[in-house]
């Protein structure tokens, strides 16, 4: 299931996130905002159970979430859109997954892995601003399958179409999205993209 997540804002803020002279500090703040709207729309199929709830006129029904919610950061960009999705569900495990990606291959290397234990019982949701080949998400979604999850969310910011159909080609998948770009460049960039996120986010270059 794909969803390019259509509104005004979410327009607005990856055109200032494309933006070459955008700085860190207003990057960071876009990704955290765009990972809050992409959560927004990613949790509105979010199972329920009813709970009674007092309030202080009276008794009534509340809601309670049924299952534990799991982010996944793929770093290091997606360490940031975490920090979005936890301002939305502060109570969700993160599990983190270290990748980067081998520039001659495009192949992700893996460097670090960390999960919460019972993974296999929660809603997971891989967080990485950039979906370009799509090996580094299907790697982690690969991942997570082995250790027994079933129900996974993606969110990414801007991604490739190639890097789309190599996500969706896992199966039952649900691929959250601000923007679908045009391509990937001969390096294994988007284009027109933003160019390197986690350069941009944490000032490496
Ligand atoms: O879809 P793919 O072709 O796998 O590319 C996307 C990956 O590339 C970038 O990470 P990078 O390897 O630059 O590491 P970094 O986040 O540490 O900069 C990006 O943050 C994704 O994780
Ligand atoms: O365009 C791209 C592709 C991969 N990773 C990035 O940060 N940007
Ligand atoms: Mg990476």
């Amino acid at each position: 299931m794909l969803s390019v997540v259509d509104h005004p804002l979410i327009k607005y803020k990856v055109s200032l996130l494309r933006d070459k002279n955008t700085g860190p500090k207003e990057f960071r703040e876009l990704v955290q905002e765009l990972a809050m709207f992409l959560t927004y729309e990613a949790t509105k199929n979010l199972e329920l159970t009813e709970q009674v709830v007092e309030t202080p006129l009276a008794t009534t029904t509340g809601f309670v979430l049924c299952r534990k919610i799991a982010i996944i950061p793929i770093l290091r960009a997606g360490l940031t859109m975490a920090e979005g999705v936890l301002k939305v569900i502060p109570n969700a495990k993160v599990g983190h997954i270290g990748l980067y990606r081998d520039h001659k291959t495009l192949m992700p290397v893996e460097y670090y892995a960390k999960l919460p234990i019972g993974i296999e019982d929660m809603v997971c949701i891989i967080v990485d601003p950039m979906l370009a080949t799509g090996n580094s998400i299907r790697y982690t979604i690969d991942l997570l399958r082995q250790q027994g999850v079933s129900q996974i969310k993606v969110l990414s910011i801007i991604a490739a179409p190639e890097g789309i159909d190599n996500v969706l080609s896992c199966g039952d998948i649900e691929l959250y999205l601000a923007a679908k770009d045009e391509r990937l460049n001969d390096e294994g960039y988007i284009l027109p993209g933003l160019g390197d996120a986690g350069d941009r986010l944490f000032g490496t270059k």
